[in-house]
């Protein structure tokens, strides 16, 4: 069932018959592909004397023929891949965690649901997450330097620990994703897009939470940037580069990557938009943006109607005051 390929085994993408036709030869001990044909046919007829479902000598010869490929497909088939999200404290994200876990069995992904959990996360909001058959990793919280700075919202000061991902390296690919976000849609093709990448959907400046920002008091917004032009001959510089949200992305787990976020966060001002601002910094020149319908950040809905293909959106992202 679906809890099983969120279990502890990484899940394989290989539909079940290929795992048992490379599985049916030693099941039935005629040996491997090495044997001689004259070798196969006699153990296939005595089979067949004896058990008469028993796969007819073509299907059987094909069947030996197509292993060693067979083999390798179902070898390669299972991708390091995992969907990971992040939990902090002991509020109430648990639960939407919970309903990402829920979400992603729903639309049959075959990829399991790892959790992100900080040490304050309470043992019986674990257990309710093993329950739904997420793999709960807890992660060292990592801290900003120290600074005046004004959040724009004071919790986001613990999102930086979110960078500890980049260490699942038993992973080669993750899709990361916020507790208070919701699939609708199977997104399991975002584990193929090329390597090399940061993929994230570009945010959007419009909400009064970007009022310390140039692009809100100007009225440019990088989802509609011919409305409000971007004023470069006034001010002189170009337009900033694209921006992403972070509740919704896809990396590449590596130590050294790890490493580097770590080393260059100890040198740098922590910003409103904390961890978010940090990555979109770190990632700036591999970022390549993906449609909203992978990370449809609510306030799109009315500030950017027209970009918006409602009946195509895949993830939503319940970024706002109320919460479901
Ligand atoms: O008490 C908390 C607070 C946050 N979280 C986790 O941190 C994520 C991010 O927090 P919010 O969902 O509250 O953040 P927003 O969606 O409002 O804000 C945006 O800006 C943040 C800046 O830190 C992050 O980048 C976040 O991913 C991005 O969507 C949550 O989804 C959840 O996974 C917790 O587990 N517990
Ligand atoms: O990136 C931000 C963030 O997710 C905020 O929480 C949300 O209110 C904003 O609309 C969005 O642009």
């Amino acid at each position: 069932s679906s809890q099983n390929s969120r279990g502890s085994t990484p899940p394989t993408h290989a539909p079940r018959c290929l795992y048992k036709a490379t599985q049916a030869p030693h099941h039935h001990q005629a040996s491997s592909i090495k044997h001689k044909h004259a070798q196969v046919h006699n153990t296939q007829l005595t089979q067949q004397r004896t058990n008469p479902s028993y796969p007819s000598f073509e299907a059987r010869e094909f069947e030996l023929a197509m292993a060693p490929m067979l083999k390798r497909i179902v070898e390669d088939a299972p991708k390091r891949a995992a969907y990971v999200t992040f939990l902090a404290g002991s509020g109430d994200y648990w639960k939407g965690v919970v309903g990402l876990a829920k979400g992603l069995r729903a639309v049959n992904s075959a990829y399991p649901l790892v959790v992100a959990v900080l040490p304050d996360v309470p043992e019986d909001h674990r257990r309710k997450l093993v329950e739904q058959g997420c793999l709960v990793r807890e992660i060292v919280p990592v801290y900003p330097p120290e600074t005046q700075t004004q959040f724009a919202m004071a919790y986001y000061v613990i999102n930086y620990s979110k960078l500890r991902i980049w260490e699942f390296v038993e992973y080669e690919r993750m899709v990361y994703l916020d507790a208070d976000i919701q699939v609708f849609d199977n997104i399991d093709h975002l584990f193929d897009l090329d390597k090399g990448s940061f993929y994230a959907v570009m945010d959007c400046f419009c909400e009064k939470t970007w009022s310390h920002t140039p692009q809100y008091k100007i009225g440019y917004c990088q989802q509609c940037p011919d409305r409000v032009a971007w004023p470069e001959h006034e001010l002189g510089v170009p337009p900033p580069p694209l921006y992403f949200n972070a509740g919704m992305f896809v990396h590449e787990p590596s130590l050294a990557t790890a490493k580097a976020l770590l080393d260059k966060l100890v040198v740098t001002d922590p910003t409103p938009f904390a961890e978010q601002d940090f990555l979109n910094m770190f990632f700036r020149d591999v970022y390549k943006p993906i449609p909203p319908v992978y990370n449809l950040v609510l306030a799109m809905l009315w500030r950017h109607p027209e970009n918006v293909e409602l009946e195509k959106v895949k993830v939503v992202h319940y970024c706002a005051a109320v919460r479901p």
